[in-house]
C-alpha cells in the first residue's frame, strides 16, 4: 500500500518533469536518463542507465528510473532485468551528492523518499534483476547491485565497488548496511564498512559482492545467459522464495520509513556533514585539475 502510494507520487512527479516517451516499434522506450530495450517476446528488458557524466542518483533519474521499472513490472510479459550502464567505464557514482549537499530540509526529505522507493521497488522486484557492472560502481551504485538476484562485473582493474560512505564523512544507512551483510556477512561488512573499502573486481567476487567476473566484452552475453538459466525456474516457486528470503528485510525500512527520512534530514544538514561533502566535492574537482 505504501510503495503503491509513493509510486503515485512519483508517477505525477514525472508527468510535472514533463517528460515524454519515445516508442520506437514498442520495443524501445527511453525518457532522457534511462534507455530501456524491451524483448516482449522474450520477456526480457535491458534497462540502462543513461545519466552523464557518472549516472549518479538524483532526484530526476530515480523518478525516470522508478517509472520505467514500474511499466515493466506492470506488464506481465516481462519476468526478467538486465540493469547496466549505457556508458561502460561507470556503473553509478552512487547519489548524487548536489542533492546532498547546500539544499533544504524539504529537499532532502524528498530525496531521501526517493531513494528508499528505488531499494524498495528493486529490492522487493517479482521480476528476476540481473545487473551487468561494466563499470565502477560505489556507494548507491553498489546498493543497486546489491538489489539484483545475480551480479556479474567486468573484469577490469580499474574499476571498483563497494560501499564507500565512511570516506566521505557519511554513514551508510541500516538498510544499506543490511542488505551488504546479508550478501558478504557480518565482519566482511563490518571491515569494509567501516573503512569505506572498495574493492577491484577479483577481490569484490572472493567477498562475494559479485557472483561472477567475466572479460568485459562478455557481461552483457553472460547476463543473458544467466538469465536464461533463472527464467527456465517456475515464476511462482522462484518469487515466493525470494519474497521469504527478502520481505522482513524491506519491512524493517517500511515500518519505519518516516523516522528513517528524518534521520537522514537532520544528519546531512549538519554544518559538520555538510563540510565533509565540501570536501570531498573538491577532492573530486582537484582530482581532475
Ligand atoms: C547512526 C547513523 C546515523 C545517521 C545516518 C543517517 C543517514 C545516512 C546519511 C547519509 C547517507 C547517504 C548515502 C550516500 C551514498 C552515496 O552513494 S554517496 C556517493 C558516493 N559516490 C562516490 O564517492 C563517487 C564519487 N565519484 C567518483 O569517485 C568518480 O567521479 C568516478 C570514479 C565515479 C568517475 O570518475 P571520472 O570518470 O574520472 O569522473 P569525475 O570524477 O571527473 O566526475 C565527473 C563529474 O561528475 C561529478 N560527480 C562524480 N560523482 C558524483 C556524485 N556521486 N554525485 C554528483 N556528482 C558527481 C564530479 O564532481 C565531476 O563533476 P564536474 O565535471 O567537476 O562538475
Amino acid at each position: 500500500m505504501a510503495l503503491a502510494a509513493a509510486g503515485r507520487v512519483l508517477l505525477q512527479a514525472g508527468s510535472r518533469l514533463g517528460r515524454r516517451e519515445v516508442v520506437d516499434g514498442a520495443r524501445r522506450f527511453a525518457n532522457k536518463r534511462v534507455e530501456v530495450e524491451a524483448d516482449e517476446a522474450a520477456g526480457i528488458a535491458v534497462m540502462k542507465l543513461k545519466n552523464p557524466p557518472v549516472n549518479s542518483l538524483s532526484l530526476e533519474f530515480l523518478t525516470e528510473f522508478l517509472i520505467s521499472l514500474e511499466k515493466l513490472e506492470n506488464n506481465k510479459n516481462f519476468r526478467g532485468v538486465i540493469l547496466t550502464s549505457e556508458r561502460p567505464g561507470v556503473f553509478s557514482a552512487g547519489l548524487d551528492l548536489m542533492e546532498m549537499y547546500g539544499r533544504n530540509p524539504a529537499h532532502y526529505a524528498e530525496y531521501w523518499r526517493a531513494v528508499q522507493e528505488l531499494w524498495l521497488r528493486l529490492y522487493l522486484s517479482n521480476m528476476i534483476l540481473v545487473c551487468a557492472i561494466n563499470g565502477t560502481s560505489p556507494a548507491g551504485g553498489c546498493l543497486m547491485a546489491l538489489t539484483c538476484d545475480h551480479r556479474i562485473m567486468a573484469d577490469n582493474p580499474k574499476y571498483t565497488i563497494g560501499l564507500n560512505e565512511s570516506q566521505l564523512g557519511i554513514v551508510a544507512p541500516f538498510w544499506f548496511k543490511d542488505n551488504f551483510v546479508n550478501t558478504v556477512g557480518y565482519r566482511t561488512a563490518e571491515h569494509a564498512l567501516q573503512l569505506g573499502l572498495l574493492f577491484p573486481p577479483a577481490e569484490a567476487l572472493k567477498l562475494g559482492i559479485v557472483d561472477e567476473v567475466v572479460p568485459e566484452d562478455q557481461v552483457h552475453s553472460k547476463a543473458q545467459s544467466v538469465m536464461a538459466q533463472w527464467m527456465a525456474i517456475p515464476d511462482h516457486s522462484r518469487q515466493l522464495t525470494k519474497n521469504m528470503m527478502r520481505k522482513a528485510m524491506a519491512d524493517n525500512l517500511i515500518k519505519q520509513r518516516e523516522a528513517d527520512i528524518q534521520n537522514f534530514v537532520s544528519f546531512i544538514s549538519r554544518d559538520s556533514i555538510q563540510k565533509s561533502l565540501h570536501t570531498y566535492l573538491e577532492k573530486l574537482k582537484q582530482k581532475k585539475g
